[in-house]
């Protein structure tokens, strides 16, 4: 194992020289604890340790933005310190690619998912999850981070060729930069392809199309993919010390994280709200503001549904629409672990910062 089997190239090789005459070591991020982050680093005899690191407050104050903080999936310069002091990041890599989705309630601020991914891999189907709305925003995501599109067109088992086939064509007319593949759990080499030495993917698409299946289908004898976090416990795999970048034997980066995840809820929650752009056009017209649109009076979409102007069918779709996006804003608050832990940024970046955490420890202690 080197640090190429991490993802390492030439361009982060010379950006790093300077670094190395401190006598740092370039690491890769693996995980974010609260407290702490997660390296890989070169162990001297041809594998690699898993390290527990923290940010120099330089590094924090360096940053301009959340979003320029260190994150999982950046390649970072670490001070190993002597014995008993901490590994510290001294200083963050530029990033060759990051997936990234804007925050919820400030659309200004960047939340990076992961940095340097290579691929991500969307994974949809020629039956109901089908939806190129959908798939375009997926491409506008994937478009923004650098990272290549690719899309499996999966469970081709359960429909006929030329079902997969329009499916696979009409995705193709969407983005010309994206492969196309159609798959099934067992045809599943297209997507084993991409998974070459240093070589980063993060699969996304809809619950239930596939994704743990295909990871399982390839790697399953070295990992078990689970794809979800136990739903009863709330705790599942994303433990403290959960990797969320696998390094694969047989070569390959595979993201898993929880971040992925809310991509594609949001995707999905604009998606579903976009059908309806129509209605809430409408629904600005009603009466009153909080118009639940019943038996209101003045309500405009009874109205429009009346003189025919609107379609009931839509009219009853449209008021299953909040409910809906409130299903999946349920699912998303399972992983509102994340985000959390993002809005106490400013006590976590203390605790990370060597000097600050001392204090903020000695801060925590019970009083006698
Ligand atoms: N017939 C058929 N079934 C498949 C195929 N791929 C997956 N499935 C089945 O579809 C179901 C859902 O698959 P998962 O791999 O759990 O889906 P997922 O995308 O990981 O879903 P989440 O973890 O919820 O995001 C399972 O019962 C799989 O066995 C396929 O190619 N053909
Ligand atoms: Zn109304």
């Amino acid at each position: 194992m080197t640090l190429a089997d991490l993802g390492w190239n030439e361009a982060f090789e010379k950006e790093f020289a300077p670094f190395q005459k401190n006598g740092w070591v370039p690491a890769r991020l693996i995980r974010d604890n609260k407290i702490t982050y997660g390296a890989l680093i070169e162990d001297g005899e041809g594998g690699y340790d898993d390290v527990e690191v923290v940010m120099s407050g330089k590094v924090y104050h360096d940053a301009e933005s959340d979003a320029a903080l260190p994150a999982v999936g950046d390649w970072v310069a670490l001070d190993l310190g002597g014995e008993g002091e901490d590994t510290v990041i001294r200083a963050r890599l530029s990033r060759q690619t990051c997936l990234s989705r804007k925050a919820p309630g400030n659309s200004a601020e960047e939340q990076v998912i992961v940095a340097n991914v290579s691929t991500v891999v969307v994974v949809t189907d020629a039956g109901p999850d089908f939806n190129l709305r959908r798939m375009e925003r997926y491409f506008a995501v994937i478009a923004r981070s650098g990272a290549r599109p690719v899309v499996l067109v999966n469970k081709s088992d359960l429909y006929t060729k030329q079902e997969n086939e329009e499916a696979a064509a009409a995705i193709r007319e969407l983005s010309s930069e994206v492969d196309v593949h159609i798959t099934s759990v067992k045809k599943h080499r297209p997507l084993k392809e991409y998974f070459k030495k240093g070589q980063t993917i993060a699969l996304i698409g809809s619950s239930g199309v596939g994704k743990s299946a295909l990871v399982n289908a390839i790697f399953g004898d070295e990992y078990q993919w689970t794809g979800e976090v136990n739903e009863t416990t709330g705790k599942g795999r994303h433990t403290t010390t959960a990797r969320e970048l696998m390094v694969l034997r047989k070569g390959g980066i595979l993201v898993d994280n929880p971040g992925i995840k809310e991509i594609q809820m949001w995707t999905d929650e604009t998606t579903l709200r976009d059908r309806f752009v129509d209605v809430d056009d409408l629904a600005a017209q009603c009466k009153f503001l909080d118009c639940k649109h019943g038996k209101d009076t003045g309500c405009a979409i009874r109205a429009a549904v009346e003189t025919g102007a609107l379609d009931a069918g839509r009219y009853e779709a449209y008021l299953k629409l909040d409910s809906e996006i409130a299903k999946l804003r349920a699912q998303r608050k399972k992983r509102q672990m994340t985000i959390e832990r993002r809005a106490k940024r400013d006590h976590r970046i203390k605790a990370r910062n060597p000097v600050d955490r001392r204090e903020l420890e000695h801060d925590l202690k019970p009083r006698a």
